[in-house]
Order: structure tokens, then C-alpha cells, then sequence
């Protein structure tokens, strides 16, 4: 049997489509429009492209967005310059710092410098520690539009077994803190985990986000669980993910495609935290 394929780029479109709407509604009451400010800092191609596909999300949905291009020798003092006066700024509504930063930079000085109202990364640890308190604030974007991947197939969440791949702040870590929340019993993984496929194939839900290509393997795979593919790689520009694809569909019940599955809700979710921040910004 084939696994059903979870269509995250059309879930993704509906989402968009619902912000778009909103967004117009604001407008039509005379409002301006909402502000994202994405920081990239230094010339880093991969990084660029996301920029540009940010940028481009907005405009079709009606997000105004500006860009501030850093050079890359630039100092921590001067990148928390330019972070606090987008915070001062009251026409900026998220500020999204691009990672990874330069590697004479620490992300997380520049990261907690930003407003958390305004941190529609969900990455300040504010918003990061909402989260395990169970009140959500902003939401990282990959993480939240992990969940809404597993939302959809319509399998429950609380009383599963669900294993994570990866524990980074941006994408595991949180991932595995929300399921949790959502009543999971979670096994977060790391690279130096003993025998991986002997917890993986115990899994009902599958959250693969290590940066390994191929990593997953159908005969890691419990017959009929979730699986989604969080890992990105480009090779002679084609994109493929963490997960050996044509092996795992043949296991699992739902699993997500790479590309059409996670990435495209990773920027739905940073529309819906603009829209988010830009209400809770002009109550
Ligand atoms: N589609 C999207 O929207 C997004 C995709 N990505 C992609 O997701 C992937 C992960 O990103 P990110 O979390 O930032 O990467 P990181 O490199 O920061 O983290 C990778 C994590 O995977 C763990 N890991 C490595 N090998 C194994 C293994 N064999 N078994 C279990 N865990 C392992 C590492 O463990 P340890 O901590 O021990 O080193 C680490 O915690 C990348 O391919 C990235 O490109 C990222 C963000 C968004
Ligand atoms: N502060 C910060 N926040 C991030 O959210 C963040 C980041 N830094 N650094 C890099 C990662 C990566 N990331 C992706 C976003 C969209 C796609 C995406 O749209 N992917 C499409 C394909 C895109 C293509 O064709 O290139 C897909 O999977 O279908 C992928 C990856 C966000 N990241």
C-alpha cells in the first residue's frame, strides 16, 4: 500500500488565501497594511533564496516587507543596533532575523534583543518559553506548520508515540516541546543517540529535521505512521529531504514530500505570525 501524500503546498495555499482576505478586510476599514523587516546578514546563496521566497509570500498576500542587507564583517554591537530600531520602529510589525548568521556573530545575543511581540519567528526566548509553559506565543514558523501537517491527516495526536529526529532551538526542540503539549509521548532524538531505527519504528508520528540526507530508511518506519520530512537538501538543483522517499512511502500511512510539504508551510506560518503580530500591535 501506498502512503497517502500529505499536500502541504495546497494546505499552505488555503492559508495564505484566509490571511489574504484578512489582510484586505484591514485595508478596506482604511488601516495600513502589516510590515515585515527581514535582516540578512552577509551574502549566503541558500539563505538569499528563502529571503526571496519570504519576500515574494508578502507581496501576494498584501504584507508590505523590507529588506535590510548587512554586510557580513559587520560587528554584534552594530547588528543590535539595527535590531533595537526595528523595535523602535512602530510601522514594523515582525522582525525576522535570517539564520544562519556569520560565524563571528551569536544568533541568540541578536535573536533575544527583539521584541517578542514582534518575533514572528517564534525564536526569543520569551516566545520559546511560552511554549513550554503551554501559552503559546509566537510560534516558531517550521514547527507550527509541522503541527498543522499532522493536524490534517486526522490522526490523533494525544495518547501516540511520536518520535523527533533533531533537537535544534529553531526546529526540534519545539517541535517535540508542541507535541508534548498536544498530549504525545515523545522520544526527541540527537546524533548521538544509540540504535535510532529501534525507537523510529516504534513511532506512530514521525518528525524527521537532522540534516542528514537519506537518513530514514522505509525499514526504520512503523507500518501506517505519520511521516514528515523536514530536511532540505539541494543536489544538482533538485531538492530532496532527510528521508529516503521512494522506500518510506511504501511503509507509512501519510508522509509529506519534499519539496510541496513542509517548506511552503513554513512561510505560511510566517504570514499568519505577521498578521498575528500586526493585530496584537495595533489593538
Ligand atoms: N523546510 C523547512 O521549512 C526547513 C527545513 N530545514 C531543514 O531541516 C533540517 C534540520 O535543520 P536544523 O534543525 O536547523 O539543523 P541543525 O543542524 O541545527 O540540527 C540538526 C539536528 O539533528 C540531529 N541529528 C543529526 N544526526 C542525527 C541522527 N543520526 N539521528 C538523530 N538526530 C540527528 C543533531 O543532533 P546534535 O544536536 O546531537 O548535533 C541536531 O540536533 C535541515 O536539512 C534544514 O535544511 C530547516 C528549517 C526549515
Ligand atoms: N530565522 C530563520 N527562520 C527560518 O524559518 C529559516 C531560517 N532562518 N533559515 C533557513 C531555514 C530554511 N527555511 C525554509 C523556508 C522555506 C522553504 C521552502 O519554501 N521550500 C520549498 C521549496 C523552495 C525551493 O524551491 O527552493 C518546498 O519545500 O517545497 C524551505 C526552507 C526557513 N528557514
Amino acid at each position: 500500500m501506498s502512503a497517502k501524500v500529505i499536500d502541504g503546498k495546497a494546505i499552505a495555499q488555503n492559508i495564505r488565501l484566509s490571511i489574504k482576505e484578512q489582510i484586505e478586510k484591514i485595508r478596506e476599514d482604511g488601516k495600513r497594511a502589516p510590515c515585515l523587516a527581514v535582516i540578512l546578514v552577509g551574502n549566503d546563496p541558500a539563505s538569499e533564496v528563502y529571503v526571496g521566497h519570504k519576500k515574494k509570500a508578502c507581496a501576494s498576500i498584501g504584507i508590505e516587507s523590507r529588506s535590510l542587507e548587512l554586510p557580513g564583517d559587520i560587528s554584534q554591537d552594530e547588528l543590535s543596533k539595527h535590531v533595537k530600531a526595528l523595535n523602535d520602529d512602530p510601522a514594523i510589525d515582525g522582525i525576522l532575523l535570517q539564520l544562519p548568521l556569520p560565524k563571528h556573530l551569536i544568533p541568540e545575543i541578536a535573536i533575544d534583543l527583539i521584541d517578542p511581540d514582534k518575533d514572528v519567528d517564534g525564536l526569543t526566548a520569551m516566545n520559546q518559553g511560552l511554549l513550554v509553559w503551554k501559552r503559546p506565543g509566537l510560534v516558531s514558523c517550521t514547527p507550527a506548520g509541522v503541527m498543522e501537517l499532522i493536524r490534517s491527516t486526522g490522526v490523533k495526536v494525544e495518547g501516540a508515540r511520536a518520535v523527533v529526529m533533531g533537537r535544534s532551538v529553531l526546529v526540534g526542540a519545539p517541535i517535540a516541546t508542541m507535541l508534548c503539549n498536544a498530549g504525545a509521548t515523545v522520544n526527541c532524538l540527537n546524533s548521538k543517540t544509540v540504535n535510532g531505527p529501534e525507537l523510529t519504528r516504534q513511532a506512530d508520528i514521525l518528525v524527521v529535521a537532522t540534516g542528514v540526507h537519506r537518513l530514514v530508511r522505509g525499514d526504520h518506519i512503523k507500518p501506517g505512521a505519520v511521516v514528515i520530512d523536514v530536511g532540505m537538501h539541494r543536489h544538482d538543483g533538485k531538492l530532496s529531504g532527510d528521508v529516503v522517499y521512494d522506500e518510506a512511502k511504501d511503509v507509512a500511512g501519510h508522509i509529506t514530500p519534499v519539496p510541496g510539504g513542509v517548506g511552503p508551510m513554513t512561510i505560511a506560518m510566517l504570514m499568519r505570525n505577521c498578521l498575528t503580530a500586526y493585530s496584537k500591535n495595533n489593538l
